[in-house]
């Protein structure tokens, strides 16, 4: 396993605000809070956007929104947001629309300081799911899943991070991944809801952060009474030891916290589960494992 890379000191903004129907209005808020955030101090290095953050979070909707990647204008709009700004920025999700092979997929896009994109994650699992006089949601109805874990650097921040959306959370396989490949923060937009969000969103990231000893960001769009789905809202800052060092309610807010690589690094010298992994008695639990009943 590499070493954790993390900047010594990485001052993060989770940017909580909800998007309505009408896509002008979600991008000129987008620049709004980016705005907002960015006269915060200290500065922020970072800047994650929710899920979702320019349409409505719903199936039948998300066509009518989908852009190309990195062609659209959201992706247009965030490059030259963040190079305006020397700011690298998380771009929440999506729906991305992939001309060769004509499907819909929730997406998230990462920028560097210079306004280039450095990473792309298609949410890997979808969210389908029926729970009896709670919530029916089906993401497959119109999206396809992505087929890849996402770990990337962004060097002027000297940082590596894992990314994955909502629903990826609860498959700790990818983070772990990440994690393996030296990140030492893992980025979660995601937008759970009031059913789930209240039994779960909080213990996904403090389970995430601590299976892996490494930061954990989680940013949800904020609760629209006037909207469809309903969203949790309660974006968070996780540390490697599972402490909740920033949280939002539900309405729009934007939550701030400093990641420390020495944080990082202490977790993992304390308790060392990183290298104390045993794969070589469960190095593939997808094939039927070899297991005693002794
Ligand atoms: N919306 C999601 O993708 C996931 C979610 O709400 C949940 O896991 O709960």
């Amino acid at each position: 396993m590499s070493a954790v890379t993390l900047s010594k000191s990485l001052q993060v903004a989770l940017l909580q605000f909800h998007a309505g129907a009408d896509k002008a209005a979600n991008l000129k808020k987008v620049t709004e809070y980016i705005t907002r955030a960015l006269a915060h101090t200290p500065k922020p290095d970072l800047l994650v956007l929710p899920e979702c953050f320019q349409s409505p979070y719903a199936v039948d909707q998300f066509k009518n929104y989908a852009e190309k990647i990195p062609d659209g204008e959201t992706t247009q709009l965030l490059s030259q947001l963040a190079k305006k700004n020397r700011v690298a920025i998380i771009g929440g999700s999506i729906p991305e629309f992939d001309e060769s092979d004509g499907g819909l997929y929730n997406t998230s896009v990462v920028f560097n300081p210079a306004g280039e994109v450095v990473a792309k994650h298609r949410k890997v699992h979808l969210f389908d799911i029926s729970i009896p006089g709670g919530i029916t949601f089906k993401e497959s109805d119109s999206l396809k899943p992505g087929n890849k874990a996402t770990v990337f650097e962004v060097p002027e921040l000297e940082t590596v991070f894992g990314l994955a959306i909502c629903y990826d959370i609860r498959f700790p396989e990818l983070a772990m991944i990440a994690s393996r490949r030296g990140a030492g923060v893992m980025a979660y937009p995601g937008a759970f809801n009031t059913v789930t969000g209240p039994k779960f969103w909080t213990k996904f990231a403090v389970a995430r952060a601590i299976d892996n000893q490494n930061y954990v960001l989680m940013c949800s769009p904020a609760r629209n009474p006037a909207g469809g789905y309903q969203a949790y809202g309660h974006s968070m800052v996780v540390d490697p030891s599972g402490n909740v060092l920033v949280e939002a309610g539900h309405d729009e807010d934007i939550v701030y916290a400093e990641l420390q690589r020495d944080v990082v690094e202490e977790a993992r010298r304390n308790i060392p589960i990183s290298v104390q992994r045993r794969f070589d008695i469960y190095d593939d639990v997808s094939k039927d494992p070899v297991v005693s009943a002794l």
